[in-house]
């Protein structure tokens, strides 16, 4: 397809994301005590440290697409994806994003002493779903989340459940909404075999639909299987962005040296 017939969904003008950390600064005592006493005598310290994570991204993303955010630890790949939801602001450049991305798991408002069912209802609505499309999509969440496999977990807290059932949950709540944009941040790892197969399954439905997918992993086979698409992100800077077979190429040769 042409550019000029593809939809853009997320566009990155040089942004820039800086985190700031507060009361860190190097061999400085912040003792519960000292910081006490800076409040009470009003002393005013310069003790921001900085840390910045992106570094100048620019990219364009379109209907459809499914891209793969690669990159060695620490690359900026979660702090972008985070950026594009809305959950980080930029410093400086720009992110515009069609519709609300979703950011899988995050956007859910899950609660570790309710049951799984429950917060398959509060997911939902916080996505902004009626109560009625709620009640007829809360059982399929359910059964594809598989959480009921060995048992009716779905009545029991969710502190009971292991990572990847919470995980599951997780992505099965966020991908029972058609998104304009799903940003899922390694969330297809989590699951055994079975069901990462299902969610792969679903990712490609989304797609279909015309929606974006965004998906940082570090399992090679995840971004060939779902994603046509990649960025390969190091230092905060993209070193490559194209068809995911040339750029695993280029990501690979750089991770043997
Ligand atoms: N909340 C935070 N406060 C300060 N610095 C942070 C914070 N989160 C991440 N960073 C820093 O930002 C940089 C990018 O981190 P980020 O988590 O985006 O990398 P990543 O590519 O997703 O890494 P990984 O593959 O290990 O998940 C790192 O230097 C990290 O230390």
């Amino acid at each position: 397809m042409a550019d000029t017939e593809r939809v853009p969904t997320v566009i990155a003008d040089d942004a820039h994301v800086i985190y700031k950390i507060y009361g860190s600064a190097g061999n400085q005592q912040s003792s519960p005590l000292s910081s006490f006493k800076k409040i009470v005598t009003r002393t005013k310290t310069a003790n921001v440290r900085e840390v910045h994570a992106v570094k100048g991204v620019t990219f364009v993303a379109y209907k459809g697409e499914a891209i793969g955010l690669i990159g060695s630890n620490g690359s900026g790949k979660s702090t972008l994806l985070r950026a594009v939801a809305g959950l980080l602001p930029v410093a400086r450049g720009a992110i515009f994003a069609a519709g609300q991305p979703s950011l899988l798991g995050v956007n859910a408002a899950l609660m570790n002493d309710l049951p799984g069912e429950r917060n398959v209802e509060l997911g939902c609505l916080a996505m902004g779903m009626s109560p009625t499309e709620v009640k007829s999509k809360k059982q399929g969440i359910i059964d594809f989340s598989g959480i009921n496999e060995r048992g009716d977990f779905s009545s029991l807290p969710m502190r009971t459940y292991s990572s990847g059932m919470a995980a599951r949950l997780r992505f099965s709540i966020s991908a029972a909404k058609q998104h304009d944009v799903l940003l899922i941040d390694e969330a297809l790892a989590t699951g055994d075999a079975k069901f990462r197969r299902r969610s792969e399954e679903r990712v490609r439905e989304l797609r279909a639909n015309a929606g974006t997918v965004f998906l940082v992993s570090h399992s090679e086979q995840s971004i060939r299987d779902t994603c046509e698409r990649s960025i390969w992100l190091e230092s905060g800077l993209i070193r490559a962005d194209g068809p995911t077979d040339d750029v695993m190429k280029e990501y690979e040769a750089y991770m043997r040296k």
